[in-house]
């Protein structure tokens, strides 16, 4: 389990990451979502033991990972932009991967020869960036790490490469209960990914569920009376309400079955119940907490 206390990282006088708390389980794919400069790879800088926290504990099944090779040895980080020595094949950089992490593994890095279909033999600096961004992938998943912490890993790749390289990951999380943080400004491009979703706002954390349990405790209800009941969703908590005509829509938190035994109560002449997306929940969530989710994520 990874784990993150009192967690703050200034840079001069600017504190642009302060986190009480966060408990990320082993085999949890988590998105870590939030807007430009919300400190995202400051975090994941932090998580990967890159840079030192201004104060704060990190740790990985209770150890922690700044300045412990050990540790660091597990797990591979993927920055935004490919950082790699430019004049390096992949078979170069393969040899240098394998020093790092004893856990490479040869068989899958021939496997993945065969899914990326890139010349192991040409320096790296003459691939394009989506192509250099594979060849991250390609080496990072060969090392079999415990932990992949990504910072936004999707750019400039293309929707085939993308969902093989989902697939990758997946394939790993569900044989080896690896570990993945991924960071993205797009709830769309993680909600297929990801079980966990942290949102972070100037540094700060505002939201950290599970999705399940978000999907299953919001529900969208829209209904007509001919007479609106004054105790309707009373018990609950409403997130959102607005009124369409005769009709009212309210996006109320609680369990499906108290929700439809209050309407029964309620004798509307019309009511439906409806999925929200995942992005309707977050919205709501966040105006629920009091934030305008524009200014939050794009
Ligand atoms: N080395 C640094 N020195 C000074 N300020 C920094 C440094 N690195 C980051 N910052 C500041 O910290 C804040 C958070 O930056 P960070 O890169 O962590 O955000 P982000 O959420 O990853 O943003 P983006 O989505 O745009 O990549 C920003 O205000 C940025 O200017």
């Amino acid at each position: 389990m990874l784990e993150v206390k009192q967690l703050s990282k200034k840079f001069g006088k600017d504190v642009v990451v302060d986190i009480e708390h966060i408990k990320i389980s082993r085999g949890t794919i988590y998105g870590l979502l939030g807007s430009n400069g919300a400190g995202k790879t400051t975090l994941l800088k932090m998580l990967s033991g890159i840079i030192k926290p201004t104060s704060g504990a990190i740790t990985f099944e209770e150890s922690p990972i700044y300045e412990n090779r050990e540790l660091k040895a597990r797990v591979v980080f993927i920055p935004d932009q490919p950082f790699f020595f430019q004049h390096y094949s992949i078979k170069q950089l393969a040899d240098f991967y394998r020093e790092q992490y004893p856990s490479f593994d040869e068989a899958r890095f021939l496997e993945f020869e065969r899914i990326f279909k890139l010349d192991t033999k040409k320096k790296v600096h003459t691939f394009s960036k989506g192509m250099q961004r594979q060849v991250s992938f390609w080496l990072a998943l060969s090392a079999q790490p415990d932990y992949l912490i990504l910072d936004e890993p999707f750019d400039g790749l293309d929707a085939v490469v993308r969902k093989k390289i989902k697939n990758l990951i997946i394939r790993d999380v569900a044989e080896r209960d690896m570990t993945v943080i991924i960071s993205s400004h797009n709830l769309r491009e993680v909600e297929d990914l990801c079980n966990y979703i942290g949102i972070i706002h100037k540094g700060k954390y505002v939201i950290d569920r599970d999705i399940d349990d978000l999907k299953t405790d919001v529900h969208k209800v829209q209904i007509a009376f001919k007479e609106i009941p004054d105790r309707l969703f009373k018990d609950f908590h409403v997130l959102h309400h607005e009124t369409r005509g005769s009709v009212h829509m309210y996006i109320v938190k609680g369990e499906l079955e108290d929700i439809k035994q209050s309407i029964t109560l309620s004798n509307p002449i019309l009511c439906d119940i409806l999925p929200l997306t995942l992005e309707e929940i977050f919205v709501y969530e966040m105006e629920g907490i009091g934030y305008a989710m524009d200014h939050v994520l794009v």
